[in-house]
């Protein structure tokens, strides 16, 4: 069997009294308990609704949030992520493991050039300019930018949100990464758009091996990208199986709520979508 290149395991995440938002007593558990891992050019979604600690565990990973206390283990690639130095993080951030978010207008700097922030990854690495401005434009081109080299002098605020988010992802994979954490990446697009991007993150993945944490509250667009699916509920990780199992047989009644809330093409237009809390109310929650 594949070694995972990653493997989180009995992962809990606190905020600390100091660092709560909006007060209350006490350290916040937020996670609890959670194991997952991913294989090399595996696709993982992780599911679950909004403050269920998704992007928490997510941004676990990275070590981006220093404030919140975190117990357990990360290995990547068989090293412990948990308490390695900045130093150590800031090399893993965007060459072995990148993140893209939301709002690529936020990820994406507006007075500097499409190219400069592309190619930048393969910049501060040493490779030269010209030539990392030339893989820009091919990475670019790859996602689908229309005439990519030209537009490498274009700002971010000439680009609609979906060319924004390729120009995103491109940022994203030019240094080759292993693993792509990408939080809601579709969630501000239009429904065609969303679509697109999503194609390109399956097309990318197989075609570098690259292994992709895909965060969504929306279970019904990982069907044609995920091979895994892994749900959580208030913190917890509730169930992780195969794509198909789960929508065939999902065994928490989180995860039933969620599949039975949505809409179905072949469903009758008089009957009301069923929503999570129809599932919980009746069988309440497990965990
Ligand atoms: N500094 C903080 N103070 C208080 N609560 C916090 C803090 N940081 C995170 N939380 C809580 O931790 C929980 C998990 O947050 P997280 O952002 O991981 O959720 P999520 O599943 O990604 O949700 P969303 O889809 O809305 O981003 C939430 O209930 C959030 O309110």
């Amino acid at each position: 069997m594949t070694e995972p290149v990653l493997s989180i395991q009995n992962l809990s995440v606190r905020v600390p009294e100091r660092a709560r938002i909006g007060g209350g007593a006490g350290d916040l558990t937020v996670v609890e308990g959670l194991d997952l891992s991913i294989c090399p050019g595996e696709r993982v979604a992780l599911v679950g609704e909004s403050g269920s600690g998704k992007s928490i565990t997510a941004r676990a990973i990275l070590q981006l949030n220093r404030a919140l206390v975190y117990d357990g283990s990360i290995r990547w690639d068989g090293t412990e992520l948990l308490g390695a130095g900045e130093r150590r993080m800031r090399r893993l951030r965007g060459s072995e493991i990148s993140m893209i978010f939301q709002d690529p207008m936020t990820a994406l700097n507006p007075v500097l050039t499409i190219g400069q922030q592309v190619a930048e990854p393969l910049v501060v690495r040493g490779v030269a300019r010209r030539e990392a401005l030339r893989r820009a434009a091919e990475m670019l081109d790859r996602l689908g930018v229309p005439k990519a080299k030209e537009r490498l002098k274009a700002y971010p605020g000439q680009f609609s949100g979906g060319m924004r988010q390729r120009v995103v992802m491109a940022a994203a994979l030019i240094a080759e990464p292993r693993l792509l954490i990408a939080d809601e990446p579709t969630t501000a697009l239009d429904v065609r758009v969303q679509e697109q991007v999503l194609d390109l993150i399956e097309a990318m993945s197989r075609e570098m091996s690259l292994s992709v944490l895909f965060i969504t509250h929306d279970l019904a667009i990982v069907a044609g990208l995920a091979n895994r699916v892994a749900v959580m509920y208030r913190g917890r990780l509730v169930e992780d199986r195969p794509v198909d199992e789960l929508f065939e047989n999902p065994r928490h009644p989180y995860t039933r709520g969620l599949i039975g809330s949505i809409p179905r093409l072949d469903a009758d237009p008089d009957t009301r979508l069923q929503t999570v809390g129809d599932f919980m109310a009746t069988e309440g929650p497990t965990v």
